[in-house]
């Protein structure tokens, strides 16, 4: 039997045209497009890329993109003061910083001093409270777009089991409090637990978050479980002298047991992107009282 392979970048696309027809229609309303900011601190290559990826995606949704990168030596007092900048500006409804910030910059201090309002991340203490309690909010992108996967793959998720590995800020505990709020029976599983294998055995539902290249493997999986590949590890290079991307489950072994399975590249990270230019909508919306499709 061979895994359903989930398309991400077909959902994601999908999401996004749903998106840019809503932007029509505020803009249209208002006389402005929604706002986005994205602060790229440093020129690590790999943020340099998300950060081009996201800009893309703002304007071919008909939004406005506010880019500021600033060099690896900015101080955090200018940081901040960027971010008080951005929270003031009636153009911005969405701030972005870019993660990982350089080591002298206090990361939890940066994304607290954003407004929770335009906190399209998710990532401020106020808004995991909200998600925690089932108050309106920001919910991070990454697990935003699994839920959306999944969704779509499943339906209805009530009384399913769910095995989220992995339990980070930004992406482990946020799905399993999305899974909760589905009614699923939520696990979640990180690197002290005891015979991880014999968790993940019982998930209807698996979600991979641990940052470890094709930890899960297909004898660890139920037959006919959904299994959401949230990593993107780049291995070395091989024979072809070309690097790879590959997730956190094995891909070859776990499509034979799966019931469907995302890819990686081309599953959670194209849905991230949809999400955050969601989110920024979504954040446009409440401001000005704009009513959104339910379901968006
Ligand atoms: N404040 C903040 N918010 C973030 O959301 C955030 C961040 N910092 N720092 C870095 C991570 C990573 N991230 C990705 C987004 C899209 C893809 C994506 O579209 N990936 C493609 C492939 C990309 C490639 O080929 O390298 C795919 O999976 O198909 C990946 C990773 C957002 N992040």
């Amino acid at each position: 039997m061979t895994a359903r392979v989930i398309d991400g970048k077909a959902t994601a696309a999908a999401l996004r045209e749903r998106i840019a027809g809503e932007v029509v229609r505020f803009r249209d309303a208002h006389g402005r497009a929604p706002g986005l900011a994205v602060v790229l601190v440093g020129d690590d290559p790999a943020s340099t890329v998300y950060v081009r990826s996201k800009g893309k995606a703002t304007l071919e949704a008909g939004m406005e993109s506010f880019e500021h990168k600033l060099p690896a030596d900015t101080g955090e007092k200018e940081l901040l003061e960027l971010v008080d900048r951005l929270n003031d500006d009636p153009a911005v409804d969405g701030i972005l910083i870019q993660l990982p910030l350089p080591r002298h910059i206090d990361a939890d201090k940066v994304l607290t001093r954003i407004d929770p309002d335009k906190d399209v991340d998710g990532f401020h203490p106020l808004n995991a409270g909200r998600l925690a309690v089932g108050l309106d909010g920001f919910v991070a992108c990454t697990p935003l777009g699994c839920l959306k996967l999944l969704r779509a793959e499943r339906g209805d998720l009530s009384g399913l089991n769910a095995v989220v590995i992995g339990r980070s800020n930004i992406v482990g505990k946020p799905m399993a409090q999305l899974l909760l709020a589905e009614s699923c029976t939520v696990t979640i599983a990180h690197s002290r637990t005891h015979d991880l294998p014999a968790v993940v055995r019982g998930a209807d539902i698996v979600v991979a978050a641990v940052g470890r290249p094709e930890m899960v493997k297909g004898d660890w999986l139920k037959p006919d479980a959904t299994v959401i590949d949230v990593g993107i590890n780049r291995i070395e290079a091989e024979e072809d002298g070309k690097g790879r991307l590959v997730g956190d489950v094995d891909f070859a072994s776990a499509s034979v047991v799966a019931g469907a399975i995302s890819p990686v590249p081309g599953g959670v990270g194209p849905m991230t992107i949809a999400c955050l230019i969601r989110n920024t909508l979504v954040s446009a919306a409440r401001r000005h009282g704009f009513s959104l499709p339910e379901d968006l």
